[in-house]
């Protein structure tokens, strides 16, 4: 038991899927797992361990923001030895070409945060996806027939920016979505040595104003949630 995962040491598979919401693992768990097993319930961040076409795959939740994927990505690394951590997450576009309901593989995470500063690097650390996961999803999606957006995301500490036009800054460089945990993601792996991969489905549109119906969002859903688990 880690202060915030309540499961013994084995319990957790060597590739996690990672969505925000707790409800989307327990989602994935029920609905495309084998043999599931809950082992984490504290702080109702829920995790689960089962098989998907034959390969041991866990789920847990992270909650929303940097500092909580921090601590779980952290705890499931050091203290469970997990090696591959997906994140599977929600993000509105900055783009025009990018869609509600459009896949992005996060190959890289610009950040707002100053969560780096703890790794004290003289300099700015550039959180970047493991390549091997990238391709192995790009190459799993491709044979799946769903389109994917590959590129830089922005991880963000404020959902509610109060600079209504912030991120037209971003998108002028070319970035292509915002969410909220990618860039700790990337860099605690980094750090300690795991590999980690952001996906994420288009949920909103900052440019359109084009939101996704819960409907929508589940079947799209369906599209990245595949893609993760052929990385099992
Ligand atoms: O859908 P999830 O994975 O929670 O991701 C996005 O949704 C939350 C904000 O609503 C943030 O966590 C953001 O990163
Ligand atoms: O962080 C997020 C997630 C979804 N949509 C947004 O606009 N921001």
């Amino acid at each position: 038991m880690t202060v915030h995962i309540g499961a013994k040491k084995g319990d957790i598979a060597e590739t996690i899927l990672l969505p925000g919401d707790p409800m989307r693992a327990k989602y994935v768990a029920e609905n495309f797992l084998e043999n599931v097993v809950c082992y984490n319930e504290v702080r109702g961040m829920y995790g689960y361990t089962g098989m998907y076409k034959g390969k041991r795959v866990s789920v847990q939740g992270t909650g929303m923001g940097m500092p909580s994927i921090g601590i779980y990505s952290y705890e499931l690394i050091t203290e469970y030895d997990v090696k591959n951590l997906i994140r599977i997450g929600s993000c509105g576009s900055f783009q025009k070409d990018v869609k509600v309901r459009d896949v992005i593989l996060a190959m890289s995470a610009s950040s707002n945060s100053r969560y780096d500063h703890h790794y004290g690097v003289p300099g700015n650390y550039a959180p970047t996806a493991s390549f091997e996961l990238l391709l192995k999803a790009k190459q799993a999606a491709d044979k799946k027939g769903i389109d994917t957006k590959v590129g830089n995301i922005l991880s963000s500490d404020v959902f509610y920016n109060d600079d209504r036009d912030a991120w037209k800054k971003w998108a002028n460089m070319g970035v292509l979505a915002v969410e909220m945990e990618a860039a700790a993601l990337y860099m605690n792996a980094a750090r300690l040595g795991a590999n980690a991969l952001t996906i994420l489905t288009v949920s909103d549109s900052l440019v359109t104003f084009e939101e996704t119906t819960a409907e929508e969002r589940e079947k799209t859903l369906t599209d990245m949630i595949e893609i993760a688990l052929e990385l099992a």
